[in-house]
């Protein structure tokens, strides 16, 4: 079936320049560079108070910079966008806490995520064309929710309903899709289906997941950003930034305890 838009074979998907968020005086993000290429599956890590859930806000309109630019799709700024208006053009986030609608079914909750003139419920449904229908079942299958399709969402477990809400956004085909720290509070059967999921959608989708769990990050990051104190310390795979001497000092433990650790 078409699905998602194809991803773009050049050009970045997101460029940012000389960021900054000034919050009353404190800035957040001072003086971030950040490039994203279609398809890519970007961890973005780093201790408390780093900037990344400022930089996933920026992204998605919730928070305006100060300075800086901030491209998608390299024509389009950002900025000059509300937050509704981002996600129309294609970039989906999923916050922490999910905002399913729990008397609903799970198919129902898929149904009111598409991209559809509003209406009943119960029109929506009649008016599902067999596309949409097969965009449904595309998704119900990706998210591992097909066999509970008929049940309320709020009977879902946790790990669940964080499926369903991202299967939500993936059914209205963002290009872009914002994960903050998915898999918190999963079991480590959930986790590992999440992590499976991540790399399933950056078959067709971009995607960029702040996460804490390290143990998560190793086992699914291709490429990991560091942030510290508002800007990017370093990028690379997990190996480059295990080993690099900036990381070690703010964020993994400074090198000579963690030297210690190996004699
Ligand atoms: N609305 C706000 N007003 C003032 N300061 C803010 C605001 N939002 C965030 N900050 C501050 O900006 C800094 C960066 O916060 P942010 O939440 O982006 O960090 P983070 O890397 O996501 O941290 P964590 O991992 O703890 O979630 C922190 O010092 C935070 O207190």
């Amino acid at each position: 079936m078409e699905t998602s838009p194809k991803k773009q074979l050049s050009g970045d998907l997101i460029r940012i320049e000389q960021l900054e968020v000034d919050f009353d005086g404190f800035k957040a993000i001072r003086g971030l560079d950040f490039s994203l290429q279609p398809g890519e599956l970007r961890f973005l890590i780093g201790p408390n108070g780093a900037g990344k859930t400022t930089l996933l806000d920026v992204l998605c309109g919730k928070v305006k910079p100060s300075k800086g630019s901030v491209r998608f799709k390299t024509s389009i700024d950002l900025a000059r966008h509300q937050e509704h208006q981002i996600a129309q053009l294609g970039i989906g986030r999923k916050f922490q806490a999910p905002s399913i609608f729990v008397t609903l079914s799970v198919l129902e909750n898929l149904l009111l995520s598409m991209r559809q003139k509003r209406g009943l419920l119960s029109s929506l449904i009649a008016k599902t064309t067999a596309e949409q229908r097969s965009r449904i079942k595309y998704y119900l299958h990706m998210i591992g929710l097909e066999h509970k399709s008929q049940d309320k969402a709020g009977s879902l477990s946790h790990g669940e309903k964080q499926w369903l809400e991202i299967g939500m956004l993936l059914i209205q085909e963002p290009e872009l899709l914002l994960l903050d720290e998915p898999a918190a509070g999963m079991t480590d059967s959930e986790t590992e289906k999440t992590g499976e999921l991540l790399h399933k959608i950056s078959d067709r989708q971009t995607v960029i997941v702040v996460e804490h769990d390290m143990d998560f990050v190793r086992q699914f990051a291709k490429t990991v950003t560091v942030m510290h104190e508002g800007a990017v310390l370093c990028e690379g795979t997990m190996d480059d930034i295990q080993n690099d001497d900036k990381v070690a000092e703010v964020y993994l433990g400074r090198r000579g305890e963690r030297d210690a650790e190996h004699t």
